[in-house]
C-alpha cells in the first residue's frame, strides 16, 4: 500500500479549501498543497482575509498554513511532487451545446486531468472530489492514460464525493456521518489505492464510518444523496402551500411527521426554496443521465423536485404582491438576507435572486441587506438593469427605514434579535412582514401591528381573499 506523504488538491474553492485544511490539521505528517488557476483566489487564501466565510475555517488555516498547508498557483509543481491528487474543480451545468441546461460541464475537470497527465513523472492516485456524472472516472482514466508522455506511470482513480454543507463545513468535515470511497476494489491495485485513502481519513474518522464501494456506486451515491435531500425540501414546501389553503400549520406538520423514526426530523424546514450551487445542478445532471439511458419517467420524477422549487419561489412573490393590494409598483421592499442559507456569504442559486427579480418585474424598489454578502456580489447576481431599482444597504435599519414591507430570505440568527418594535416605527403602514424562513416570532410581530405572512402558516385574516396562490 502507498503511504501518502504529500497531497495536492486542484481547486481552492468551497470544497478544496476547507477539506484540505481539515486533512492538514488532522494529519500533521502529510504535506498538503492546494492549487488553483485563479491568482486572486490563491492570494486570498494566503492573506488574512480568506476567500470564503466558513465558521471555524480561519483558525485551522492560520494554524496550519506555512507548516503543512500551502496555497499556490504552481499546479504542475504540486502535481509532480505528490502521491495523491484530489480534484475539486467546479462542475457547473452546461450552458451551451449538447445537454445544455442539464448535463454537467466537465471542461474544468478534463483540463485538470490533462494537466495531471502532462506533468506526472511517477504513479498517482487521483481522487474525484468534485461531484461528477456516473462513469466520469472511466473517461478521466482514458484522458490520463492517453496523454501521459512518461512511460509506465500508473494512475489509480478513486471517487470520494464530498457531503459537507456550507456554513457547517468544518463541523461536517471534523465528524462526518460517513466518508465514501469508491475504487476498483475488484483488483489488488485498485484496493491498494482505496486503502491508501482510507488510511488518510482514519487519522480522525472511525473506520466503521469509512465506507468503500465500487466506483460507479460512489459517483451515483453523491447525486442520489443530493437528490433525496432536495426532494425532502420540495415535499415539505409542497405541503406548505396545502397548509395555507387548509389552515394547517407546516411547522406542526413537519414536527408530527419528523418524529416518525422512519422519516426523521432533519431537512423538513419549509422555505422560500432551496438554493446553493449544487442541488439544482446535481438533480438536472441526474435527470440528464436518466434520459441518456432512456429512463424518461425517472428523469421526470426528479425534474419535478426542481419544478416544485421554482413554484415555491414564484408563489412567494405572488403572495407578496397580492397581499399588498395587488400592486407593489414604486413600493420600497426591504430584503433581509441574500445568501442561500445562513452562515455563508455564498449566493449561488440563492432564492433571493429569483424573488428579487420577481418583485422588480412588478415595479418594486429593493433595499437589500445581508450581513455577509457584499454589494459587488449582489450587483453581479442581479445584473445592471435590476440594479437600477436596488439599494445595497450596510445595516438592517438602513434597509427598513421607509419600507412598505420586509421579506426574510435567509435564516440569519441576527434577524431574530432585532428590535421589531423600533422597526415598525420606521416603516410605512400597513407594515408587512413576509417570512420566507419561518424564523421570526409571528405572534409578537402581529401584536406590534405588523401584517404577517409566514410560509405554510394559517393565513392572517388581513390576507384572506389573497388566497389561491
Ligand atoms: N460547494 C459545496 O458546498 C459543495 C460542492 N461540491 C462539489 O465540489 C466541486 C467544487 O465545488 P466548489 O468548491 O463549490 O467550487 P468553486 O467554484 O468554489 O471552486 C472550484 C475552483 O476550481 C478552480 N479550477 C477550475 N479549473 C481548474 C484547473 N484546471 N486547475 C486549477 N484550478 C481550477 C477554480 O478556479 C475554482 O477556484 C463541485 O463539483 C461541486 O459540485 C460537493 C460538495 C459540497
Ligand atoms: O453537494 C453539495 O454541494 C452539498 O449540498 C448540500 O449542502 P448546501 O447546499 O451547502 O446546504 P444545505 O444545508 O443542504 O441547504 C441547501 C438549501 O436548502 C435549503 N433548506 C435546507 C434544509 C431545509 O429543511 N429547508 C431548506 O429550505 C437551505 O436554506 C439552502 O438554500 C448538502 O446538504 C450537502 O450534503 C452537499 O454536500
Amino acid at each position: 500500500m502507498v503511504t501518502v506523504t504529500k497531497i495536492c488538491c486542484i481547486g481552492a474553492g468551497y470544497v478544496g479549501g476547507p477539506t484540505m485544511a481539515m486533512i492538514a490539521q488532522k494529519c500533521p505528517d502529510i504535506e498538503v498543497t492546494v492549487v488553483d488557476i485563479s491568482q486572486p483566489r490563491i492570494d486570498a487564501w494566503n492573506s488574512s482575509e480568506l476567500p470564503i466565510y466558513e465558521p471555524g475555517l480561519d483558525e485551522i488555516v492560520f494554524a496550519r498554513r506555512g507548516k503543512n498547508l500551502f496555497f499556490s498557483t504552481d499546479v504542475e509543481g504540486a502535481i509532480r511532487k505528490c502521491e495523491m491528487i484530489f480534484v475539486s474543480v467546479n462542475t457547473p451545468t452546461k450552458k451551451t451545446g449538447l445537454g445544455k441546461g442539464k448535463a454537467a460541464d466537465l471542461t474544468y475537470w478534463e483540463l485538470a486531468a490533462r494537466t495531471i497527465a502532462a506533468c506526472s513523472e511517477s504513479d498517482k492516485i487521483i481522487v474525484e472530489k468534485s461531484t461528477v456524472p456516473v462513469r466520469t472516472a472511466e473517461a478521466i482514466e482514458k484522458v490520463l492514460q492517453r496523454n501521459c508522455p512518461h512511460e509506465g506511470v500508473r494512475f489509480d482513480i478513486l471517487s470520494n464525493p464530498e457531503f459537507l454543507a456550507e456554513g457547517t463545513a468544518m463541523t461536517d468535515l471534523n465528524a462526518p456521518d460517513r466518508v465514501l470511497i469508491g475504487g476498483k476494489i475488484e483488483n489488488p491495485e485498485g484496493q491498494a489505492a482505496v486503502d491508501a485513502l482510507v488510511e488518510v481519513y482514519a487519522n480522525w474518522v472511525p473506520r466503521a464510518q469509512i465506507l468503500t464501494a465500487n466506483l460507479w456506486s460512489a459517483e451515483l451515491s453523491k447525486l442520489a444523496a443530493n437528490a433525496f435531500l432536495a426532494q425532502r425540501i420540495s415535499s415539505i414546501n409542497a405541503m406548505s402551500a396545502l397548509c395555507e389553503a387548509t389552515g394547517a400549520d407546516v411547522k406542526q406538520v413537519s414536527h408530527a411527521i419528523g418524529t416518525d423514526s422512519r422519516i426523521g426530523p432533519k431537512f423538513l424546514n419549509a422555505s422560500v426554496g432551496f438554493g446553493g450551487s449544487c442541488f439544482q445542478k446535481d438533480i438536472l445532471n441526474l435527470a440528464y443521465i436518466c434520459e441518456c439511458h432512456g429512463l424518461h419517467e425517472v428523469a421526470n420524477y426528479w425534474h419535478s423536485v426542481v419544478g416544485m422549487n421554482d413554484y415555491q419561489k414564484s408563489r412567494f412573490v405572488r403572495r407578496m404582491i397580492s397581499a399588498m393590494f395587488n400592486t407593489i409598483s414604486g413600493k420600497k421592499i426591504a430584503m433581509l438576507g441574500f445568501a442561500f442559507k445562513k452562515d455563508t456569504g455564498d449566493t449561488r442559486e440563492s432564492p433571493a435572486i429569483d424573488v428579487g427579480h420577481g418583485l422588480i418585474e412588478d415595479g418594486a424598489k429593493l433595499n437589500i441587506y445581508d450581513p455577509k454578502v457584499a454589494a459587488d456580489q449582489i450587483k453581479m447576481d442581479m445584473g445592471d438593469e435590476a440594479m437600477k431599482r436596488i439599494t445595497c444597504c450596510t445595516s438592517h435599519t438602513e434597509a427598513l427605514t421607509g419600507a412598505h414591507a420586509v421579506c426574510i430570505m435567509t435564516e440569519w440568527d441576527e434577524f431574530k434579535e432585532y428590535d421589531w418594535e423600533a422597526i415598525y416605527g420606521v416603516m410605512e403602514k400597513p407594515a408587512f412582514v413576509f417570512d420566507g424562513r419561518l424564523i421570526l416570532d409571528h405572534q409578537k410581530l402581529k401584536d406590534i401591528g405588523f401584517i404577517v405572512y409566514a410560509l405554510g402558516k394559517p393565513l392572517d385574516p388581513f390576507l384572506k381573499g389573497a388566497e389561491g396562490v
